[in-house]
């Protein structure tokens, strides 16, 4: 194995001195859904409210991710199943440095996310379902792709031709209203609140 000659090192410094320092709970708030659904709006809008309240934050955003970490990946089964690895691997650092972590991921596989929470401490993993229906978002269609999925120009589009697996017990599952995205944000936060995560 690559880790064989590789022994880890416990630092004095480390997530639980961070922590206290930054005065929060790291966590990860894992958003998943279609493309479309509103993860980047919602989580931008979470995390600017978080910040407000002086919290330590970081968004893992998908397209930016892409440019950059995952640049050399595509949206085959086997490159998302590694982009969702990386991804998960970079939260661990964040909530290890003390962070709020927010991803927006399509993250369309379950064992994948299921991944990114064995990597994390009871209660740090948050699953958040943004469950808008596909409908919704081919009618949003904020970047034109379900109209290029729709005519072949993209292969392997999630919803279209490649597969979503909805989580089936997230800690938050926030169903779809006709509604601006402040208002969801809202709904969002207050069911956060309930369960004592924000
Ligand atoms: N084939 C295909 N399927 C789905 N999405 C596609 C595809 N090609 C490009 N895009 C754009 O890439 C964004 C999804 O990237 P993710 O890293 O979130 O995807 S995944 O979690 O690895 O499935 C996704 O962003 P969001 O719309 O923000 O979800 C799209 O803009
Ligand atoms: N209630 C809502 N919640 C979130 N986004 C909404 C809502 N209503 C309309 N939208 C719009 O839908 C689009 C969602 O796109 P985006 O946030 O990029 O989704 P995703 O990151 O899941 O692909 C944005 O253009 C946003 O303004």
């Amino acid at each position: 194995m690559a880790t064989d000659n590789v022994v880890w090192h416990k630092h004095e410094v480390n997530k639980t001195t961070r922590s206290e320092k930054l005065g929060q709970t790291p966590r990860v708030f894992w958003l998943t859904g279609l493309s479309g659904s509103g993860k980047s709006t919602l989580a931008n809008l979470l995390e600017k409210k978080l910040h407000e309240q002086n919290k330590h934050t970081y968004l893992l955003d998908g397209d930016n991710v892409r440019h950059g970490l995952c640049g050399d990946l595509g949206f085959s089964d086997k490159d998302r199943v590694e982009n969702i690895r990386r991804i998960s691997e970079v939260a661990k650092l964040f909530v290890d440095a003390g962070t709020i972590v927010l991803t927006a991921f399509i993250s369309p596989f379950k064992a994948d996310r299921d991944y990114c929470r064995s990597l994390m401490e009871d209660g740090e993993f948050v699953e958040v379902f943004i469950d808008t229906p596909l409908e919704v978002c081919e009618k949003r269609d904020p970047k034109g792709l379900y109209k290029k999925a729709r005519s072949g120009e993209i292969k392997d589009f999630t919803g279209i031709d490649s597969a979503y697996e909805a989580p089936e017990a997230p800690e938050v599952h926030l169903t779809y209203q006709d509604e601006p995205a402040e208002q969801t944000a809202e709904r969002l936060y207050a069911l956060l609140q309930e369960k004592g995560l924000v």
